[in-house]
């Protein structure tokens, strides 16, 4: 029984494309349409840049802050005695301590005399090909305005750097009592201060079935904060369209709450999705999709894919917004050509997310600027700093590593969408730190890989339904999808070719974006290079031009010849072919 699965039906996923994402502001159609056009490039980003695709974290040298770790692995005595008789049963590859492992090269944190030397600072140990000053973090001070914990929080352990592209987020077969435990502790981190209303409380101990033992208040509260994130919403358009208030409930319950909920339930059908997508199937030893393992936990539960979609639009709002701000940012110190193109990259990214309210309007939260509407950002922000520390009590390397990198990327969302203000304001935006950049675009990745897996799995289950294979299926359209598919490695350069998302529905209405200033104008030594590049293409032009004249005056001759000809005949003169001068048209140069 899920938080939140008294809304589900469990026949059908009653996501309609058409219906608006609630909380966002674009429908669900609307998202899938921005993903197929933006996943290949998030994609590109997050593997292809040693700038993104590594992540300096504290993975071992943490203890558990809430319970202690051997409680945290199994509860239960007897089931820790049966898990390793079966275990022991299995290959090692198979046993789930081997899966959740972390895999490929790592490197330890320099000292800060290593850290001078820009070159090497990491003294090769990540590879030979990995731009270590893209990939090295400078040391730097804390800001109160964080939502996570940051990496870099211990003076003494800095931590290991780790390849995201060579750790793939899939099944490990942590589960059990120890990751019950720490799903509990996340739910419960929703439970704010601001006190419910007693009908609520009342709502709360007899309107909802029954859930699972040690699943039940925390988890009975999620659920109906979620019940009320409708509430809220409606109240918003009732405002808009001059609805008298009072027609509709009291407002008893608040948007930034529910909000913090489906990030958590969003991000747990994150992470369920991909273990899902990339399953290994332990009686024959092959990694792939497995179905019942999505009918379970997301089909059957459609508020959770929802939440995947809420997710979606949060996260790609906060990096449209990066759109300016990573203008002067330095992404590699002693690599210029890899800095640009980093660079280049993540503002094309940046530039395709329709800007404004168009996916999700953050203005609407925080918007109680009483004392109390301090207090509840204050609140919110210790909670999500509480969830980050829960993740040292995951006890399985590979989804710690990807729960750290996913806390702080929502955690890096909520700090751009609420701390970066809006253009006009004047306010002095937060630094963020390269951890939290890199776990904000792998965080979208995340998301934009499962929202892509989900509709996989929708044509797997569409081909059941039809009698066919499912799996034959979806490996026939993938490799039709792969023919067609744009060569990432072009990617890297490629970025006039952006997608246009005006004809996404709905929208090209209400471009009221405050928040997003106009892009910046171009560096003196941009502008300098786009110059020069003009005249050298008009010089190459000109000698090709002259290179070709002989061949040209011939033809010029032969033509001039032939009406020579005809008037002698008395013909009609044919039309002169050539012109003395003319200019060259762009794409002749
Ligand atoms: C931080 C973290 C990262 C993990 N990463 C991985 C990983 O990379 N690979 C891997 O194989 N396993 C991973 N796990 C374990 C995985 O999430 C499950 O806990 C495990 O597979 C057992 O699943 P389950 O079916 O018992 O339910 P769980 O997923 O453990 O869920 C517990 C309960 O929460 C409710 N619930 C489930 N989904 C949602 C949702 N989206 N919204 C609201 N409520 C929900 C349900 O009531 C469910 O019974 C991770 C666990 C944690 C805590």
């Amino acid at each position: 029984q899920s938080p939140s699965s008294s809304h589900a039906s469990p026949d059908v996923c009653a996501l309609n494309p058409k219906a608006k994402v609630s909380d966002a502001c674009a429908s669900y159609a609307d998202l899938d349409a921005l993903n197929t056009k933006l996943h290949p490039y998030v994609r590109n980003l997050a593997n292809n840049t040693d700038f993104f695709s590594y992540y300096r974290l504290n993975l071992y040298n943490k203890k558990c802050p809430f319970w202690s770790d051997e409680n945290g692995l199994c509860g239960n005595i007897a089931c820790a005695v049966t898990t390793l008789e079966h275990e022991e049963d299995i290959p090692a590859i198979w046993r789930a301590e081997e899966l959740s492992k972390l895999e490929g090269p790592k490197a330890q944190h320099p000292g800060r005399k290593q850290q001078r030397e820009r070159q090497r600072p990491l003294l090769g140990e990540l590879g030979e090909g990995v731009g270590e000053s893209c990939v090295v973090e400078y040391d730097d001070e804390c800001d109160e305005r964080d939502y996570c914990v940051p990496e870099d929080e211990s003076a003494s352990a800095k931590g290991d750097y780790v390849s995201l592209a060579e750790n793939p987020e899939r099944f490990t077969g942590y589960a059990g009592e120890g990751a019950h435990q720490v799903w509990e502790a996340i739910y419960r981190e929703n439970c704010f201060s601001r006190p419910s209303p007693p009908s609520e409380k009342s709502q709360a101990a007899g309107g909802l079935q029954a859930p699972l033992p040690g699943f039940s208040q925390n988890q009975a509260q999620a659920a109906m904060d979620f019940r009320q994130v409708m509430k809220a919403h409606d109240r918003q358009q009732a405002r808009k369209s001059g609805v008298i208030e009072e027609a509709l409930e009291p407002e008893d319950e608040c948007l930034e709450k529910r909000v913090f909920y489906r990030v958590i339930s969003g991000m747990h059908a994150a992470i369920s999705t991909h273990l899902c997508a990339d399953y290994l199937n332990q009686t024959t030893g092959q990694w792939g999709p497995n179905l019942q393992c999505y009918k379970e936990r997301l089909h059957s539960h459609p508020e959770r894919i929802s939440n995947l979609y809420f997710n979606y639009a949060f996260v790609l709002r906060a990096v449209g917004k990066l759109r300016d701000y990573v203008h002067d940012y330095t992404f590699c110190t002693g690599d210029p050509a890899q800095d640009g193109k980093t660079k280049q990259m993540i503002r094309t990214l940046a530039s395709a997310i329709p800007s404004g309210p168009k996916i999700f309007d953050e203005r609407v939260m925080f918007q109680d600027h009483t004392e109390d509407g301090i207090s509840l950002k204050e609140d919110f922000r210790n909670r999500f700093r509480n969830v980050s520390r829960i993740m040292d009590c995951v006890g399985c390397d590979k989804c710690r590593l990807w729960g750290k990198v996913q806390t702080n990327g929502f955690g890096t969302a909520l700090k751009v969408l609420f701390e970066f203000g809006n253009a006009d304001e004047g306010v002095e935006r937060p630094l963020l730190r390269r951890t939290e950049l890199v776990a904000l675009i792998n965080t979208l990745d995340k998301i934009s890989s499962a929202l892509k897996a989900v509709e996989d799995f929708r044509a797997m289950m569409e081909a059941e339904l039809e009698g066919k294979d499912p799996h034959a299926t979806l490996e026939a359209s993938k490799a039709s999808a792969a023919a067609a598919a744009t060569d990432p490695s072009r990617l890297i350069n490629d970025t006039d070719d952006f997608p246009d998302f005006s004809d996404l529905d709905g929208l090209e209405e209400e471009d009221a974006d405050t928040s997003t200033p106009p892009p910046q104008r171009p560096s003196i030594s941009d502008q300098f290079w786009h110059e020069f590049e003009i005249v050298f293409r008009t010089f190459r032009w000109v000698l090709r031009s002259w290179a070709q004249l002989p061949k040209k005056l011939a033809a010029v001759l032969g033509l001039e010849m032939n009406r020579l000809w005809d008037f002698w005949l008395g013909k009609p003169v044919r039309e002169r072919m050539w012109r003395l001068w003319r200019a060259p048209g762009r794409e002749e140069l």
